[in-house]
């Protein structure tokens, strides 16, 4: 041949071979085909996505204010949603809310559990719930048993943040010492439950099951770690509903939804539930209140002087409190309706395979009572999310893609 032909038989060999390159190579399986949905966006490497989302939702508490962190948390709160997706200044109102002054505190002002009202320099109320447990105690007896997790409040509350629900009002944890800093700003009512017991000092408040000292709870000598949860603005009003998943507390008495499979088809005939977001709202919340093994969502509420309509996931207490028990009955919202918005599945979808527990882990270890939950919850979660998405693909293998919906 001659060297021209054969450089033109070798330059196009050349191109061909490239060309068969990049075919196989497209069609390869890479690790991002495992899952891949019609829906699903070209995803990151895993670490990179792990780090992208924990610098996005850790906290910077160092960041500096100019403003009232209060009239700025208070300007966050809309129709559908507590605060935005992206707020740099999380950290700021975080850190204000576990380290302003204390003013005036009070007995709880609503609800059964032992609480204390507090007032922030800058008149901020915040909602103060005492800690119970150890991190490593595990609620054994019923999916409802015990009283509230301080820090269960604060992971779940960062975890609406990363399934981009934004329905929790904002969370810190705070040490408070009840001799120099509720003592002396502290009302009659609630320094009458003071006492001491082994040279803790104690308190009982005022509430359904505040019955004195014997319901009380100690600090640690003067110090008392918390939870404070910051106090929605007055200008939007909450209507308690029940839920219609409720269960019924009383033991050998089952609710219709645990006997019916047909239940959602009856609260779906309900034009509350038939038309506008409460519906999926409420399937959001079963997912949500599952990964976090949260069986005491007997009500819920709802802002009832805006246009739109949300449903407000407060008061997570009884969260995060058996990691080696996951409550399927909490799922009966999603199994029973097979119904689930695309954007909650897409999210759920791009925090599997452990990416979850690694983002909770990263977003919790900046807040001041860290180490928030242990790492056999946070195993859990990885472990419930991907339960939950079980169930999705069972509904949608049994009725098909029409179970992902747009609204
Ligand atoms: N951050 C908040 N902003 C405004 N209102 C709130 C806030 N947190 C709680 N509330 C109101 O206080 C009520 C009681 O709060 P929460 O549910 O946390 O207490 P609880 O003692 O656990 O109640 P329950 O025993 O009913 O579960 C809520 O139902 C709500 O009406
Ligand atoms: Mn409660």
């Amino acid at each position: 041949m001659k060297l021209k032909t054969r450089i033109m038989v070798l330059g196009t060999l050349f191109f061909l071979l490239i060309i068969v390159y990049n075919i196989l190579n497209h069609h390869a399986p890479s690790k991002h085909d495992r899952n891949i949905t019609p829906f699903e966006k070209p995803e990151l490497d895993k670490d990179d996505a792990i780090k992208e989302m924990i610098k996005k939702y850790k906290p910077d508490y160092d960041y500096k204010l100019k403003g009232s962190p209060w009239t700025l948390a208070a300007s966050w709160v809309s129709d559908r949603q507590i605060h935005p997706e992206d707020i740099p200044e999380l950290g700021a109102v975080l850190r204000a809310m576990s380290t302003r002054p204390i003013t005036l505190a009070d007995v709880g002002y609503k609800g059964t559990q032992l609480k204390m009202s507090l007032l922030l320099q800058g008149q901020q109320r915040v909602v103060f719930k005492p800690k119970w447990y150890t991190r490593d105690y595990v609620i054994t007896d019923s999916p409802v048993s015990g009283t509230d997790r301080h820090n269960g409040e604060i992971a779940a509350f960062h975890l609406g943040r990363i399934l981009q629900f934004r329905r929790t009002p904002l969370v810190s944890g705070r040490r408070v010492n009840m001799k120099t800093e509720i003592q002396g700003v502290g009302s009659k009512t609630l320094l009458n439950t003071f006492y001491t017991k082994d040279e803790n000092m104690c308190f009982y408040g005022k509430c359904y099951y505040c019955k004195g000292p014997a319901t009380g709870v100690c600090a640690e000598g003067e110090v008392l770690e918390g939870t404070v949860v910051l106090w929605m603005p007055s200008r939007f009003k909450l209507k308690l509903h029940k839920h219609p998943w409720s269960r019924t507390y009383r033991e050998g008495k089952l609710a219709s939804w645990e006997t019916d499979d047909g239940y959602c088809r009856k609260v779906q005939m309900i034009d509350y539930y038939r038309d506008g977001p409460i519906l999926l709202d409420i399937i959001d919340t079963a997912i949500f209140d599952y990964l976090v093994g949260n069986a005491d969502r007997h009500h819920y509420e709802t802002f009832h002087n805006t246009t739109e309509t949300m449903l407000l996931l407060l008061d997570n207490g009884k969260s995060f409190g058996n990691p080696f028990h996951d409550e399927r009955s909490i799922l009966a919202p999603l199994y029973q309706c097979c119904s689930l918005r695309v954007k909650t599945w897409q999210r759920l979808l791009s925090l599997q395979g452990g990416i979850l527990s690694s983002v909770l882990r990263g977003v919790l270890d900046g807040d001041p009572i860290a180490p928030v939950i242990n790492d056999k919850h946070l195993i859990a979660l990885d472990r419930r999310l991907k339960s939950a998405l079980n169930e999705v693909d069972i509904c949608i293998s049994k009725y098909g893609m029409k179970v992902i919906v747009t609204s």
